[in-house]
């Protein structure tokens, strides 16, 4: 498997920057999937509807992206049946040629983190044999725990050519409470920012970025665009397009290189779940949405 920065590359050259979030939030499914029988146990028969559900969104969105977002959180609500359903999906989106990265925002001490690293990247090598666990291409990580535990992220990424996220500055309103924080002069997340660009260095390959890179929200255009022009050679992942209310415009002249690479946008509910509930259209909806994101991200 070649390096993740120029997979990543070759997609978005491919099929340009949106990443399809697969965050299945029950309330939001289309009604007539969120019907129980009268027999199961319900976690477990939610989880067959979201799995329903998520298999048509990879293939309504497949000709508009390339790269799909697993939100953990929604899978990890459905209890082991979620997971289970995850996995699988996860498969599927392999086999159907997506890139995957595994939101999980993991971050721990580092004898711990190995464990989380090998589950997410490597696999497990168990009586001689390595097993994939989860399989991704990339893991979103928090950097708060500090470089030692982060390192085995890193590690297992270079040993699989696979790629690691690391919070940066997020999407989210609060985002500033520790991260704009003054130290030495500057706010805490540039010198994540740093951190993030010495960790990837060794990484950088043909197209110029490499395999560690940083989550800046689109929520947030200014900072945006200063950890764009300070880091050419890192991939951004940017949360907070349409719902969060980050526009394409902003996106747009803030988070790419001349090149037109560098960013991959994600969208979760503006793509997967742009109709109502009780809309029996929902798959032309989810289809028109990610060709129209797909469309204002590239500005064609
Ligand atoms: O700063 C961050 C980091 C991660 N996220 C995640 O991205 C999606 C956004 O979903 P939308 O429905 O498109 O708002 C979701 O999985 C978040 O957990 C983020 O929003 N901001």
């Amino acid at each position: 498997m070649g390096a993740f920065a120029e997979r990543l590359a070759e997609t978005v050259r491919q099929y340009g920057p949106l990443c399809v979030g697969l965050d299945p939030r029950w309330e939001c499914l289309p009604a007539d999937l969120r019907r129980f029988s009268t027999d199961g146990p319900l976690l477990f028969q939610a989880s067959q509807q979201v799995r329903q559900f998520c298999l048509r969104v990879l293939e309504l969105t497949r000709p508009y992206s390339g790269v799909v977002k697993f939100q953990s959180a929604f899978f990890e609500l459905l209890g082991p049946a979620g997971m289970q359903v995850m996995q699988e999906l996860i498969q599927t989106a392999r086999q159907q040629g997506w890139l995957i990265i595994w939101d999980a925002k993991r971050g721990d001490v580092a004898s711990t983190a190995e464990a989380y690293a090998a589950a997410a990247l490597t696999g497990w090598t168990l009586n001689g044999q390595t097993l994939p666990v989860w399989d991704a291409d990339a893991l979103t990580v928090n950097p708060y725990l500090g470089a030692d535990a982060l390192e085995p992220f890193l590690a297992a990424a270079r040993r699989v050519g696979r790629g690691v996220f690391v919070l940066v500055r997020t999407s989210n309103p609060g985002a500033g409470l520790f991260q704009d924080l003054i130290c030495e002069g500057r706010p805490l997340y540039s010198h994540v920012a740093e951190a993030v660009a010495r960790w990837n260095a060794p990484t950088v390959s043909a197209s110029g970025l490499g395999d560690v890179g940083a989550v800046a929200g689109a929520t947030h255009p200014r900072q945006l665009a200063e950890l764009r022009q300070s880091y050419p050679h890192l991939w951004l992942l940017v949360p907070g397009y349409g719902a969060q209310g980050g526009t394409a415009e902003e996106i747009r002249q803030a988070a790419f290189r001349d090149d037109g690479l560098g960013a991959i946008v994600n969208s979760s509910r503006g793509v997967v779940f742009p109709f109502h509930p009780h809309d029996p259209d929902w798959e032309r909806a989810i289809r028109t949405a990610a060709e129209q994101a797909q469309r204002e991200l590239t500005g064609r």
